[in-house]
């Protein structure tokens, strides 16, 4: 017991709510459906399938407890909240292990029933956890919330279906690694599923160390990744720290039940995904002409939504990744698709690096000569 059954929510800090959900849902599909206001914050919650984002913001000046937040970080990822079996049991680990309880474990209800909630400090920067387990709770998100319209605009572009948050990853300072995985093993039961100490070694790419980290059902995917330093340049961990302020949440993945249809639906829409050269495409087809695995989709729609594919024996991933979703060069978006899959894209993590480098020398950050004096 004291397990994480799943990602709840993810919640963001910004400048202004209803421009960011408005933004999320014209480019990745989402819809408005709930909303909660306080005398000092609203929340506005959007959702596609049983992903669900909360976009919350000030509503005046000086708000002591995001103050700090909002100078440092800009637009971030605040709170990644799970689904708990036993808040108590979860509760109590974290608080022997010496993290702050941010709140204590509290029954929250209005007409639709009630849940059990507590929010705990991470290992992450200032991101932070809410817990979750459910009583008999049968509203459309968390007690105090009330339904909302969809934003008219977002409600007549084309339809794009996700299903679910696939993974998360954090970005953290070089050398932490294993003291973030024996955080969350401790606090959420979180093990260890695989790890790479270099997610790419060719000597080309600046290297990147990544641990998944699962919960037993397999059902939570939380990868954690540092870089690895080299001289005079800046990967992609290493400008992501710099810009956002420390650690904190680099990409999330949603899941897609057909990754051809939403990324065409999304493209013409306006989403930015990164490029990626036809020269991939030819060595992919050929690959793909010594295996007997059966690719449903067409690949030359693969090849013009420049969406990268990994296989083995068994299966296949598809996956795409857009350019920082913020001004800064901060968090993206990953959409992907397994079939018999459930690994990550070791095959394609070369052509990612390439193509995260290709667009960090068009910022001018990858070279340390370029940085701007002050
Ligand atoms: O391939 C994926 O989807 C991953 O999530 C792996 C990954 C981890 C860390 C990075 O900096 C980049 C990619
Ligand atoms: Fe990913």
């Amino acid at each position: 017991m004291g397990e994480v059954e799943h990602f709840h929510h993810v919640s963001f800090l910004v400048s202004n709510s209803l421009q960011a959900a408005f933004w999320y849902c014209c480019n990745f599909g989402f819809a408005r459906f709930a909303e909660k206001q306080t005398d000092k914050f609203v929340e506005i919650a959007v959702k596609n399938g049983k992903a669900i984002f909360v976009f919350k913001s000030a509503l005046r000046p000086n708000v002591a407890e995001i103050k700090e937040d909002i100078i440092c970080h800009g637009d971030f990822i605040k709170d990644v909240a799970f689904m708990v079996d036993d808040i108590e049991c979860v509760v109590e680990r974290i608080s022997k292990l010496g993290a702050r309880i941010l709140s204590s474990i509290e029954k929250i209800f209005d007409e639709k029933g009630s849940v059990l909630s507590a929010k705990v400090e991470s290992c992450c920067g200032r991101l932070v956890h809410t817990l979750i387990q459910n009583i008999d709770y049968t509203g459309i998100f968390i007690p105090g919330y009330k339904p909302t319209d969809n934003f008219k605009f977002a409600n007549s572009l084309l339809p794009v279906r996700l299903n679910f948050i696939d993974h998360v990853v954090e970005s953290h300072p070089p050398g932490t690694l294993d003291d973030v995985a024996e955080w969350y093993k401790e606090t959420l039961r979180l093990k260890r599923f695989w790890s790479v100490d270099d997610l790419y070694s060719d000597k080309s790419l600046l290297p990147v160390k990544g641990w998944l980290l699962n919960d037993s059902k397999r059902t939570t995917q939380l990868m954690i990744a540092e870089p690895i330093i080299k001289k005079g340049v800046r990967g992609q961990h290493e400008e992501f720290q710099e810009y956002h302020g420390g650690a904190g949440i680099q990409h999330i993945a949603l899941n897609v039940t057909n990754i051809v249809d939403a990324i065409d639906t999304m493209k013409r829409q306006g989403a930015d995904f990164l490029s990626i050269p036809d020269t991939y495409y030819d060595q992919l087809e050929e690959r793909l002409g010594k295996t007997k695995l059966k690719v449903e989709e067409n690949l030359k729609e693969i090849r013009r939504l420049k969406i990268l594919m990994d296989f083995d024996e068994k299966g296949y991933l598809l996956q795409i990744f857009t350019k920082p979703v913020q001004d800064r060069p901060t968090l993206f978006i990953e959409i992907i698709q397994r079939r018999n899959f459930d690994g990550f894209g070791a095959g394609n993590f070369k052509a990612l690096f390439a193509a995260i480098e290709e667009e960090q020398k068009r910022r001018k950050t990858f070279f340390l000569e370029n940085e701007p004096k002050i």
